[in-house]
């Protein structure tokens, strides 16, 4: 393992922060640290940088007990959302500044800035100053920065929050491969389940200083093992007593045992898909909402108005609900496979 943290906890006045963390994180994995705002990720990430200290509990980092040492002894590298670069250096300037202040030797800082710029897709922009660079740029340069001084770690907050979507969307790619290709330990926090789920090979869902789940993005998503982990990793319903994701519902135009009964109220289509609305006949319950490809509403001939069956999709994962509709339960019996 690369880094273990045993019964970590930080307060903050009376506000608890972290509560009694326990988590391995393997070495060279792309693990996100996933969850709500105000969760404890950052600060979870700043303790392990060593930004923050810890009120009890242990950090090793590759073996190494690191719960006392400084940020700088740690061997860490890090990147912020809004990455602070010396506007006044270049960008190659910029990446050998870890190194220099290390008093490594000239021709090695040298040869290394060449090889991150080449890594990261900067070689044309090595003599631009930090203004002159976009901010998917700026954020590759402060990955080129942070890998300059080969850190055990690689530790990234919100890396590409402050970017518009389709800049986020190219660089959570683009740090996918750049990790396949230099497998360097690396832990980043994000409170986008998408990004978590599509880079990461390992997910830590972190609510209220706690650690609700870890696995990676498949065990996540078909097997949650909280109802906080089933509805922020992807839209979840209620059919019946289940929370179930709205694709895990089999649609049905004629009556079928054990199905909730309902009507289209709603019709929506976004792309290859269509989102359904339907009321339930009984009850007092708000529509279920299904989601079925349009080839399935074509061959079924779904219109609004129809009246439907609805029932869990065979090997479907859903959380059995025993509270008011409108909220999630808090005394669920976990992962029903239906
Ligand atoms: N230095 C501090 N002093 C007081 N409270 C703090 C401090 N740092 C963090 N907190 C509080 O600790 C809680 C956890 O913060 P943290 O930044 O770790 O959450 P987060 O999950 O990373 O959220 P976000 O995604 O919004 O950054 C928040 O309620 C925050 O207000």
């Amino acid at each position: 393992m690369s880094i273990e943290i045993s019964q970590v906890n930080k307060n903050f006045g009376d506000f608890v922060a972290l509560e009694g963390i326990d988590l391995s994180i393997p070495t060279g994995q792309l693990t996100a640290l996933l969850g709500p705002s105000g969760g404890g990720k950052s600060t979870l990430l700043r303790i392990i940088a060593g930004l923050e200290e810890a009120d009890s509990g242990r950090v090793e980092i590759e073996g190494v007990d690191a719960t006392r040492l400084p940020a700088q002894k740690r061997n860490v590298g890090f990147v912020f959302q809004h990455y602070a670069a010396f506007k006044h250096m270049t960008v190659a300037r910029n990446i050998a500044f870890g190194l220099e202040i290390r008093k490594r030797p000239k021709a090695e800082i040298a040869a290394k800035v060449d090889e991150m710029l080449e890594l990261v897709h900067l070689g044309q922009f090595r003599d631009r100053l930090p203004s002159q660079l976009s901010g998917g740029q700026r954020q590759r340069m402060a990955l080129a920065r942070a890998l300059a001084i080969e850190p055990t770690v690689l530790l990234l907050d919100e890396p590409f929050g402050a970017l518009d979507a389709k800049v986020r969307k190219e660089l959570r790619d683009w740090l996918r491969r750049l990790h396949d290709e230099v497998h360097v330990t690396t832990v980043f926090v994000t409170h986008d389940q998408e990004e978590a789920l599509e880079v990461a090979d390992s997910i830590v869902v972190i609510n209220d200083g706690r650690i609700e789940q870890v696995g990676s993005p498949d065990e996540l998503y078909d097997a949650p093992a909280t109802d906080f982990v089933l509805s922020f990793l992807g839209p979840v319903t209620r059919l019946g007593d289940l929370q179930i994701r709205p694709h895990d519902i089999e649609v049905s135009v004629t009556p079928r045992p054990d199905a909730v009964r309902g009507r289209i109220t709603r019709w929506t289509r976004i792309g290859f898909e269509v989102r359904l609305d339907v009321t339930p006949s009984e009850g007092q319950q708000p529509p279920v909402q299904v989601t079925v490809t349009r080839a399935e509403a074509r061959n079924l001939g779904l219109q609004h108005g129809d009246e439907l069956w609805l029932t869990p999709a065979a090997g479907a994962q859903a959380i059995r609900a025993t509270n008011d509709p409108l909220t999630l339960s808090t005394q669920s019996q976990l992962g029903v496979t239906v």
